[in-house]
């Protein structure tokens, strides 16, 4: 049997914070604003395997009233959404992922942060894919406001 899930989420550009996105530290002047890393990316991909298993969203997981939350890594978060995954008798088939920013640049990133999740997610890196969009200018990611992302995953019930 298999399951489709998406994600979406969106973190503001913050001073003094680092940028973290797909587990890869990006060198840039601004940095994501959040009750954990704000790793925009791995959040999505939490968010759409939790909807593919029909267990809500990283909210209900780890909430953001928790100070056991605070500056958490992302990675750790999305490693424990994939625990859930697994217990409920499923693999991941693929995920596609789209980061939304006007910047910074992704493109030098995109191979490693493929390899983090494909790591995390215990698949080859084949079966991730990650790409990055501006919005032209346009709206909150044009203006340099915030980075949005979203994620598809499918996943296959274990034989
Ligand atoms: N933050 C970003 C945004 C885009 N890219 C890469 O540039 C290509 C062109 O972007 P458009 O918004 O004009 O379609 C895009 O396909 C990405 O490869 C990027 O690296 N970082
Ligand atoms: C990840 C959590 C962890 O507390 O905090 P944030 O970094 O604020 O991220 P968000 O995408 O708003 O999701 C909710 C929270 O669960």
């Amino acid at each position: 049997m298999f399951r489709i899930g998406q994600g979406f989420d969106v973190h503001a550009f913050a001073q003094n914070r680092p940028l973290i996105i797909g587990g890869i530290e990006i060198p840039y002047e601004l940095g994501l604003l959040g009750h954990s890393d704000a790793d925009v990316l791995l959040h999505t991909v939490a968010d759409a395997l939790l909807g593919a298993v029909g267990e809500g969203d990283i909210g209900k997981h780890f909430p953001d009233t928790d100070p056991a939350f605070k500056d958490a890594d992302s990675a750790k978060l999305l490693a424990h959404v994939f625990s859930i995954v697994k217990e409920k008798g499923y693999m991941l088939v693929n995920a596609d992922c789209t980061i939304i920013a006007q910047a910074p640049k992704m493109a030098p990133y995109i191979e490693p942060m493929r390899n983090r999740i494909a790591e995390l997610l215990e698949t080859a890196p084949e079966n991730i894919n990650v790409k990055a969009t501006t919005t032209e200018k346009l709206g909150f990611t044009g203006r340099k406001e915030g980075i949005a992302s979203q994620a598809v995953v499918l996943l296959q019930k274990k034989a």
